[in-house]
């Protein structure tokens, strides 16, 4: 097939070297989707991934689903994320479960403070399997490791679970960063 000018698609799926001149900064896209309890710091970990800032004091719940792009270079290829973040809300669930189909990858996340946020993960992971892609790529995130004097869940329990669904896990803090790249950079790959 000859290249068609401006079809986006097409030049997303190419190497750097062959890009035309005008092609857009990225080689690829992916969608990700953040998943898990209200309050565990879902919309604190996308603005520290996309701004390096932490969003201190109020909290204000997500109303339904938002998104925002970053581009990250995975072995020197421009992968452009485009980040799902979902209002953890019951109320929500039916607006949020209509885009799990297209997303190629999932963070999960709970609140190392809180042990229904981690009790609930198996209520998410059900959720998934019913309305992600099978071969979506998920990965278990629990957040606010920062606090040490209000954690009730052990980092082991994390990774015990984690295995038990075949996934990789991470401890996380949107608010001083601790492996928010990381865990965007290993979903990317
Ligand atoms: N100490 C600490 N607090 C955090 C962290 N991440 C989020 N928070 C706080 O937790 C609260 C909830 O954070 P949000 O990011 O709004 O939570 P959410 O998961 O997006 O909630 P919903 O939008 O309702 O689903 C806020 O008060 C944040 O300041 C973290 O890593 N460490």
């Amino acid at each position: 097939m000859t290249g068609t000018p401006g079809a986006a698609a097409t030049r997303d799926s190419e190497t750097p070297q062959r890009s035309p001149p005008c092609s857009p900064s990225y080689d690829l896209t992916g969608k990700v989707m953040l998943l898990g309890d209200s309050g565990v710091g879902k919309t604190c970990f996308l603005i520290q991934f996309k701004d390096g800032a932490f969003l201190s004091g109020t909290f204000i719940a997500t109303v339904g689903i938002d998104f925002r792009n970053k581009v990250v270079t995975v072995d020197g290829v421009r992968v452009k994320l485009q980040i799902w973040d979902t209002a953890g809300q019951e109320r929500f669930r039916s607006v949020t479960h209509a885009y799990y189909r297209d997303a190629q990858a999932l963070l999960l996340l709970y609140d190392i403070t809180n042990k229904s946020s981690f009790d609930n993960i198996r209520a998410w992971l059900t959720e998934i399997h019913e309305y992600a892609q099978r071969d979506v790529v998920i990965m278990l995130l629990g957040n606010k490791a920062d606090v040490s004097s209000g954690r009730v869940i052990r980092s082991e329990d994390g990774e015990t679970l984690a295995r038990e669904y075949g996934v990789p896990f991470m401890e996380t803090s949107a608010k001083t960063g601790m492996n928010v790249e990381l865990a965007f950079l290993a979903i990317a790959k």
